[in-house]
């Protein structure tokens, strides 16, 4: 090993990833120092208890519930506290001071990535953030670095561990959201408030990230279509497995062409959302099962690429956080400054409302002659076709299930607003998005 002096690294956390990445830095300190060409030390650990129970025993001396000395101390910064306050100031502080941050922190990378990266570009330091999406997965890395010379058109992945696992469970085990949610929460998948993540909140971020990073364009949140869980209802996963489909939580960012005439991506736009869909059982992603992420990235080059492993779990995301960590001490020993994301390309956004798919629609509608064909007149009137009708009695009142040709987003908004006010239909029961 060469004679560079030790790397300061300070943690801030000591939760489900936390504590899992003090254990390895403190097993593994020796392998890491001979890939990076210096000893890494850890010189504390923010914590907000000095007594709290945790996961792994940590050696007492680490813990500081002082974190912004902590941070004053360091070459390199690992933020694990989640949330983002204290996290975005204490990471601000850290930059400015010219150290380096790693975080898997995605709740704070969509909310102020661009305030970070601006931070970190103004010293010369790094933020890296590959534990924020699909947790153990390289994803940032390759659509940061590898496929920067190519030209991604679409990212669609399960990229939370916690809503797979409660869908999964309800399709082989027939479980509530709430029983599965809770078996999540134990195993250290879920977020500290399980909202961010049967919400879509959680992919929504990760979908702001991915968005950004794969069309080198600025994708707030904000911009982001979001729909998480909550309606998914057993009937709707009985009803996609009699068609031999699965439903799936996905993230869908996608680079929208302009129309036939505009060369080489000229007058592009994008677009990305998260909301539930139905997968044939022989797709690839309705073979993600539990608490696992899978990523597809489509490139013009590079044609069809997947990604998949874990997305969640304490040792699994600790994988991705200690990755960021040697590779930005590598850095460091061989000298220069750290490199900066680009958004650049500012390409469009396009609105949710000319987002295209295919949807399934189900209605119940009173058992009687001629309502199929209003209906079908209704759905075709507001520019939309119907591709199949499947339709099942009971007790007197028909369920008809509606599946539709691609449409708009804006033409299915419309569509629904109009057999709500259609009197033969009374109810409307499911409305899902169809992929191929
Ligand atoms: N758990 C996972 O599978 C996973 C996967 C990928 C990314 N992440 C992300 O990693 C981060 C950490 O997640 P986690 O699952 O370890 O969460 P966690 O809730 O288990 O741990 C966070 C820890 O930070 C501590 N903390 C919070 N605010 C603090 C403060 N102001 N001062 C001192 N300590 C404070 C908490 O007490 C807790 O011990 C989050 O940003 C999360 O989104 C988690
Ligand atoms: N709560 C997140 C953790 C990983 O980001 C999930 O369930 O995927
Ligand atoms: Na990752």
């Amino acid at each position: 090993m060469n004679s560079y002096r030790s790397l300061r690294i300070a943690l801030l956390g000591a939760g489900s990833v936390g504590s899992q990445v003090a254990r390895l830095l403190l097993e593994h300190g020796d392998e890491f120092a001979a890939r990076v060409g210096a000893p890494l030390e850890l010189v504390g650990i923010g914590v907000r208890d000095l007594d709290a129970k945790r996961d792994v025993e940590l050696p007492r001396e680490l813990l500081t519930t002082d974190l912004d000395t902590l941070v004053a101390s360091a070459d390199i910064v690992v933020e694990l506290l989640g949330g983002i306050e204290p996290a975005r100031t204490l990471l601000l502080e850290a930059l400015a001071a010219g150290a380096d941050v790693v975080t898997a922190n995605k709740a704070l990378v969509a909310a102020h990535g661009p305030e970070l990266f601006a931070a970190a570009e103004i010293v010369g330091a790094q933020v890296a953030y590959e534990a924020a999406v699909a947790g153990a997965i390289p994803i940032i890395r390759p659509l940061e670095h590898s496929l920067a010379g190519d030209r991604v058109i679409r990212v669609m992945g399960i990229v939370n561990g916690t809503t797979n696992f409660i869908l999964d469970r309800m399709h082989t085990e027939g479980s509530t959201l709430e029983e599965s949610l809770a078996i999540a929460t134990e195993l250290g998948y879920a977020e500290a408030d399980p909202t961010a993540d049967i919400e879509g909140f959680d992919a929504a971020s990760k979908a702001t990230i991915l968005a950004s990073l794969a069309f080198h364009t600025e994708v707030p949140a904000s911009e982001v279509h979001r729909e998480g869980i909550t309606g998914v209802t057993s009937d709707m996963v009985a009803q996609a497995e009699r068609a031999g489909r699965v439903l799936k939580l996905v993230a869908i960012c996608e680079r929208l062409p302009a129309g036939e005439g505009q060369p080489g991506g000229a007058g592009d736009r994008v677009s990305a959302r998260v909301h539930p869909v139905s997968l044939p059982a022989t797709h690839p992603l309705a073979a993600v099962r539990q608490a696992m992420n899978a990523v597809f990235v489509t490139a013009e080059a590079a044609g069809d690429l997947m990604f998949y492993g874990a997305g969640a779990g304490g040792p699994e995301t600790a994988s991705a956080v200690l990755g960021d960590l040697v590779s930005i001490a590598r850095r460091h020993v061989a000298g220069g400054p750290g490199t900066a994301g680009s958004t650049h390309a500012k390409l469009p956004l396009a609105p949710f409302g000319e987002v295209l798919a295919r949807h399934e629609i189900a209605l119940t509608v009173a058992d009687q002659p001629g309502v199929l064909s209003v209906i079908a007149g209704l759905v075709a009137l507001h520019g939309v076709s119907v591709e199949s009708v499947r339709q099942d009695v009971r007790d007197g009142a028909a369920t008809l299930v509606l599946g539709t040709h691609t449409a708009t987003e804006a033409r299915i908004a419309d569509v629904l607003a109009a057999l709500e006010q259609q009197d033969d239909v009374e109810r409307i029961d499911s409305v899902i998005r169809l992929i191929d």
